[in-house]
Order: structure tokens, then sequence, then C-alpha cells
């Protein structure tokens, strides 16, 4: 295993390092002193053209590599682009795996998500429970690409003995993220109806579903400092779920969201909408056992989001 670290001039690969994800570990590893970050926007490098992506890898050789970019969406985008989900996420991550490992990279992390496992596992979800049962039809296509890169990175540590990792992370908020009126998760969606609801003075807000499936959040920082720790201290082949184990219910996430926003109406529930997986609370112990623990409670993250999106409203 190289120590990642030890040497903050070591030429580091962010790829989506303006997403959600993407920024958040930049911010980490520019905070820890890295100074030799290699950063592309999707527009200088499109990461779906595997000739691009093999110049752009044989040209920088950075030494690590940590995957960030993905086609990345809520409920609805992913029930309704099946096809963009599988094809795009295929594509990214099976050219940069790749040309990671034919271009000498030492290390790489590829993330994908908690939909990887069963729609009905018993919670909380061990990593055990990949490919044990049928997947939530909502997100099967994109849950399909990133088991995917889940093997492929298996694979290539069996044959090449090639340090490649996978973090699984439960849902994500936090600054940079999508608030898409459609196409974003649950958390952003919700954090702009409302606020455009308070500044209109509407009586009620639309949320989605039921209200009943519960999810689990984690702040984007406190990902981004997982990340920086599997860098250093995980190699092997199982794939790490990274969760913070604060679960809870759509209506109680919306009434949360409510708060922290401000806003003073109702809300509506518009059943017509999927609920997708009832639960899907990560057992996150391995990397508990490891030693990270998630450090940032769901009404702070929640209080720092909206804070940040006020800010980003004026730009
Ligand atoms: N958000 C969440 O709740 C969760 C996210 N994850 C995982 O974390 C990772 C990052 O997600 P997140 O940050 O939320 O997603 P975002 O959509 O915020 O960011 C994805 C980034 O990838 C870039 N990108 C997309 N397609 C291409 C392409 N063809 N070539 C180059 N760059 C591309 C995007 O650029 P552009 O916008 O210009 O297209 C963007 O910068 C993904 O692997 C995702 O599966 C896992 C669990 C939960
Ligand atoms: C991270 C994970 O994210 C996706 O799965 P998901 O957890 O179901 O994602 P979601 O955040 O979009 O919804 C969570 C819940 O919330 C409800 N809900 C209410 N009102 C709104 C709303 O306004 N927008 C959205 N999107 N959902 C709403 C919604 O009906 C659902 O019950 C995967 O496709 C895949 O991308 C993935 O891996």
């Amino acid at each position: 295993m190289d120590p990642f670290l030890a040497n903050k001039t070591s030429k580091v690969y962010v790829a989506g390092h303006r997403g959600l994800v993407g920024s958040a570990i930049v911010k980490k590893l520019q905070q820890l002193g890295f100074t030799n970050l290699i950063l592309k926007t999707h527009k200088e490098l499109d990461l779906t053209r595997q000739s691009d992506v093999e110049s752009f890898f044989a040209a920088e050789k950075p030494e690590f590599v940590i995957l960030a970019a993905a086609k990345v969406g809520g409920i609805h985008a992913n029930n309704t682009y099946p096809a963009e989900f599988i094809s795009i996420n295929l594509q990214i991550q099976t050219n940069v795996i790749h040309s990671s490992y034919i271009n000498g990279v030492k290390k790489i992390l590829f993330l994908g998500s908690s939909c990887i496992y069963p729609k009905i596992a018993p919670q909380p979800i061990t990593e055990e429970a990949l490919l044990t049962g049928p997947l939530e039809p909502t997100n099967e296509w994109y849950a399909v690409a990133k088991i995917a890169g889940i093997k492929m990175c298996q694979a290539y540590l069996l044959q090449y003995n090639w340090d490649a990792i996978s973090g699984m992370p439960t849902n994500l908020y936090g600054p940079n993220d999508n608030f898409h009126p459609e196409n974003s998760h649950v958390l952003p969606a919700l954090m702009r109806r409302f606020h455009e609801a308070k500044v209109s003075g509407a009586k009620e807000v639309v949320v989605w579903g039921t209200g009943s499936p519960l999810r689990e959040f984690l702040h984007v920082d406190d990902l981004a400092d997982a990340v920086v720790f599997m860098m250093e201290n995980y190699s092997g082949l199982v794939h790490i779920n990274v969760g913070s184990g604060q679960e809870v219910t759509i209506k109680e996430l919306a009434e949360l969201v409510k708060e922290v926003v401000g806003f003073e109406g109702e809300l509506v529930w518009d059943a017509t909408k999927p609920d997708g997986t009832p639960r899907k609370l990560m057992d996150s112990s391995k990397l508990a056992d490891l030693g990270w623990v998630p450090k940032v409670s769901l009404k702070d993250g929640l209080v720092d989001t909206y804070k940040w999106y006020v800010e980003y409203l004026k730009q």
C-alpha cells in the first residue's frame, strides 16, 4: 500500500471536481496541503470518450485517482433516464479505472452508492448484502453500473494486485449540490421548494410520495473526510459503506428542512410520485472499526447547506 498523506506534492486527479462530492474532496485535500491536484471540467475532458481519457492519463500520469465524476440524480431522474444512467456511468468508470491501471496510478478510489443493495435488505445493510436480491426498480440501471464499478476494482485487484478500492456513500447533501426542481435528490429539492414558497408567500409545498420511506443522510464534508481516510488506511477487496447512522423518514426530513428554511405553510403529499426503497440504512461498522466516524449532525448540516444556498442564489 502506497501512503497517500505522506507526500502532499503527489499528483492527485479528482474526477468530477465541480460536483457535490468532488468539490468537497478538493476542499479537504487543499486544507490538508495537497499542492498538485489535477482538475478537468466536463467540457475540458469528457470522460465517456475513451481515446480522450487515454490521452489525458498518458500525458498527466497521476499518482492517485479519486473518481467522483458520474451521471447522478434523484429518484425522478433515475427513473426517467435509465439509458443515460447505465451507459454514461459504465463508460466513465470503465475508461477512468482502466486508464488509471494502464498508466501506473498507485491507488484509485471509486465511489458507488447505497442503491447497489437489494430493495429489501436486512437493516442495517452490511457490505455482504451485495447481490443477494432484486434491486429497487427506480434506480436499478444506475445501481447495475455502480455494481460493475465495484466488480471492476475487485477484478483488477485480484488479477493485477492493483490498489483499487470502492466506497459506498449513503444519501449525501451539502454545498454545491444539484438544486434542480425535478432531477435533484430530495434534500436540495425540498430546500429549494420551501425557500421559493417562503419568498413568494405560498401557503403550501408539495412533497413527493407518502413520506414514509426512511433515508440516511451524510454531510458531504464528512464523506470527503472519509474518502481521504480510506485513501490512507484501507486497501482490500471489499467495498466499504460510508454512512452517518442518522436515519429519518421523508416526512421528518421535510419538517426539518421546513423549519431550517423558515417556511410556515402546509405540506401536501403527492402520492402519485414513487417512494423508492422503503429503507436503506447502511451498517458502516467496517469503516468505524478502521477508525473513522462522521462529525456533522443532520440539523447542523442543514443549517450550513441552507446558508450556502442563500449565498449561492445571490451570485
Ligand atoms: N449525491 C449523492 O447523494 C450521492 C452521490 N454518490 C456518488 O458520488 C459521486 C459524485 O456524485 P455527486 O457529486 O453527487 O454528483 P454531481 O452531479 O454533483 O457531480 C458529478 C460531477 O461529474 C461530472 N461529470 C459528469 N459526467 C461527466 C463526463 N462525461 N465527463 C466528465 N465529467 C463528468 C459533472 O460535471 P458536469 O456537471 O459538468 O456534467 C460533475 O462535476 C458519484 O459517483 C455518485 O454516484 C453516492 C451516493 C450518494
Ligand atoms: C442517493 C440515491 O438517490 C436516489 O434514490 P432515493 O434515495 O430514492 O433518492 P431521492 O433523494 O430522489 O428520494 C428520496 C425520497 O424522497 C422522496 N421525495 C419527496 N419529495 C421529493 C422531491 O421533491 N424530490 C426528490 N428527488 N425526492 C423527493 C422520494 O419520493 C423518495 O421517497 C437514487 O435514485 C440514486 O441516485 C441514489 O443512489
